[in-house]
């Protein structure tokens, strides 16, 4: 499946609570998020996968690619478009084996040398952060600015997503730095209006 980073909504299910998750993803998919992450630290694998049936409804005929965290069983079973893991979750040649060629796999990547480690052809792209502190993932690693974010792009050979603590009006810094876009969750899924919250992401990258 073809894939766009220029927008990567990850979910949070707690900081969707206002509107439910379905409703908050597609208002955000609405507002011009073009990938979505479901990410859930606290569900079952039999609840992931059912979240993750339903995630697919909503985002059926919107061409946007619906990516599990963490779980691999989770991304089989649902037959989710793809997985995103971390330097401590299943090792990318496990995924590929297990998913296939057709499914998107990313990877997280903090410094040059997880970035050299990496099994670039087995994957589709990497997540670099954090660039800023964030609350939404507990145990960030240590955050690496515009600065640090531009030095890892530049020496990563596939697409790049940045991630951590970007608001909208960080858009312009992200792509000065070379990433191919913005990853986020507090700055869509926790806000009053997820639509309006993606679309002031949509302007800013587009501009
Ligand atoms: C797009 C994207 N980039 C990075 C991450 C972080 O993954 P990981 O390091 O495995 O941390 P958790 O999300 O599992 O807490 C991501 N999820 N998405
Ligand atoms: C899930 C995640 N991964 C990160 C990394 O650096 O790998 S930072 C992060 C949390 C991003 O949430 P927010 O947009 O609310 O800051
Ligand atoms: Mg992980």
């Amino acid at each position: 499946m073809p894939f766009d980073l220029s927008l990567y909504l990850v979910t949070d299910a707690a900081l969707c609570d206002a509107y439910g998750l379905e409703k908050t993803v597609e208002a955000a998919v609405r507002g011009g998020v073009t990938i979505v992450q479901l990410r859930d630290k606290h569900a079952s694998d039999e609840q992931m996968i059912a979240q993750a049936k339903r995630l697919k409804t909503v985002l059926a005929g919107t061409g946007v690619p619906l990516i599990i965290n963490d779980r691999l069983q989770v991304a089989l079973e649902s037959q989710a478009d793809g997985l995103h893991v971390g330097q401590s979750d299943a090792a990318v040649e496990e995924a590929r084996r297990v998913l296939g060629e057709q499914a998107i796999i990313g990877l997280s990547i903090n410094t040059l040398a997880q970035l050299q480690a990496a099994p670039m052809a087995l994957l589709d792209y990497v997540g670099i952060g954090p660039v800023f502190a964030t609350v939404s993932k507990q145990d960030h690693a240590q955050p690496i600015g515009f600065g640090g974010l531009a030095l890892l792009v530049k020496a990563c050979p596939l697409p790049s997503v940045a991630i951590g603590g970007l608001k909208a009006d960080h858009a312009i810094s992200v792509q000065r730095a070379g990433a191919n876009g913005l990853a986020v969750i507090s700055a869509i899924c926790g806000q009053a209006d997820p639509f309006q919250a993606a679309r002031a992401f949509q302007t800013a990258v587009a501009s």
